[in-house]
């Protein structure tokens, strides 16, 4: 059974698991148990074991229901953790006993419980989990929620820091020790997400002019659907796989326009996976180096009166190129792919795909002969943004 799988069952049958976020996050372990099975005992080993703060993470949905908006307007909070005010639920009486605070917890996750059952300011600390979870923040408040919705209908959790005996902040190989010494599931982050993005993807087999694919479609937090165009059992291949990560062009793509290389770059990757028989196009609706179509016609209009691809972004208030890589990485994780050959010409994408933990192995090439519409187009490529070209 699957790492989730197992801490979702440890967690619907009461029990508090470990999560750890990532190591160039706040690199934390909370526990983190359902608020419908909170108990003294949970509680209470909680305040023993973990030390840290017990806080509630819930969703936007159940914040509404119960009139818990954020705690301040301006957070300044480096990772904005979204604290509403306090709560005590009106049954308890100082608040802040073990058992008290399991009973607030728990009227958290009770369909009959409303607005005016919760004393406030209180003992417990609910934080609003963004809708996306950890697809949009990659925080213990998203992990929770998500743990929480992939185990029960009520959308609450609750969660504490785990502290070592001497206050400092236990880091992921002491919190491995104390998982095995609690006998609890630990997981991270990041395997939340890869198991959330495998989940809901949804794949189909393409014929195509240049062979027989699979398309996977896989959603980000902001709705966006991005792209992956495979061939052959890519999370088993003999070598590193290769791989083309390639942002929407509509023009280049659908039209084949010669303004730029995107659609003979495309076809060629396409090309070069049939005839490996292995390997994976990700194709990422980031129009526009990330601007959007509308402006990256805007772009071309002011490229048709002599300025390059470069500066236009400027001129439109752009950054030269505004697109990230991190989803890509994460889609490649997911599938357990750490280890690539990739078909650019553009550093950039080598070095941001490595930052977020796929390593490049090799850097294949991938020039287009220029044509006399695109020369220039390649040439600022070269000179402005570094592309690998011999021109
Ligand atoms: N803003 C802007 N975007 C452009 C222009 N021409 C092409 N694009 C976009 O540039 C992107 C090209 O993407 P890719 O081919 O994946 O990347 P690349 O930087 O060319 O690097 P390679 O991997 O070597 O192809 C697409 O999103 C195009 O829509 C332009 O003049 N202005
Ligand atoms: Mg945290
Ligand atoms: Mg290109
Ligand atoms: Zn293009």
């Amino acid at each position: 059974m699957n790492k989730i799988d197992k801490a979702i069952k440890h967690l619907q049958q009461g029990g508090l698991i470990i999560v750890a976020d990532d190591e160039d996050r706040e690199s934390e372990g909370d526990l983190v148990g359902l608020a419908e099975y909170a108990t003294p005992e949970t509680i209470n080993f909680m305040t023993k074991f973990g030390r840290g703060l017990i806080c509630a993470p819930i969703s936007k949905s159940l914040a509404t229901r119960f009139h818990l908006t954020e705690m301040i307007e301006n957070n300044t909070d480096p990772y904005r953790t979204a604290f509403t005010i306090s709560i005590d639920h009106k049954n308890t009486s100082t608040g802040i006993s073990a058992g008290d605070r399991a009973e607030t917890i728990r009227q958290l996750a009770n369909f009959n419980t409303s607005c005016d059952d919760f004393l406030r300011p209180g003992h417990i600390f609910p934080l609003i989990a963004k809708e996306g979870g950890v697809l949009e923040r990659r925080g213990h408040t998203e992990a929770a929620v998500d743990l929480a919705k992939l185990s029960d209908g009520y959308e609450a959790a609750y969660i504490c820091e785990i502290l070592k005996e001497d206050g400092t902040m236990a880091r992921l190989d002491e919190l491995k020790k104390l998982a095995k010494k609690w006998e609890l599931p630990l997981i991270t982050v990041e395997d939340l997400t890869a198991y959330l993005l495998k989940d809901e993807a949804i794949k189909v087999q393409l014929p195509t002019e240049f062979g027989d694919f699979n398309l996977t479609l896989f959603e980000d937090a902001a709705k966006k659907e991005h792209l992956l165009l495979s061939k052959g059992n890519i999370q088993d291949a003999q070598q590193p796989l290769l791989v083309r990560i390639h942002s929407e062009c509509l023009t280049g793509d659908i039209f084949q326009s010669h303004r730029c290389d995107c659609g003979a770059q495309l076809q060629r990757s396409m090309e070069l996976i049939h005839a490996e028989g292995v390997g994976a196009i990700l194709y990422l609706r980031q129009e526009g180096r990330g601007i959007g179509l509308k402006n990256k016609l805007l772009a071309y209009q002011l490229q048709e009166k002599g300025m390059d691809t470069y500066d236009a972004n400027i001129a439109l208030g752009f950054a030269p190129d505004e697109r990230d890589y991190t989803f890509s990485a994460e889609i490649l994780k997911s599938l357990g792919i750490y280890n690539i050959r990739l078909l650019t010409n553009n550093p950039e994408k080598v070095s941001s795909l490595e930052k977020s933990g796929v390593k490049v192995v090799e850097q294949i090439p991938l020039q287009i002969s220029p044509l006399k519409e695109n020369i220039n187009y390649l040439k600022t490529k070269q000179e402005k943004f570094n592309h690998r070209l011999s021109l």
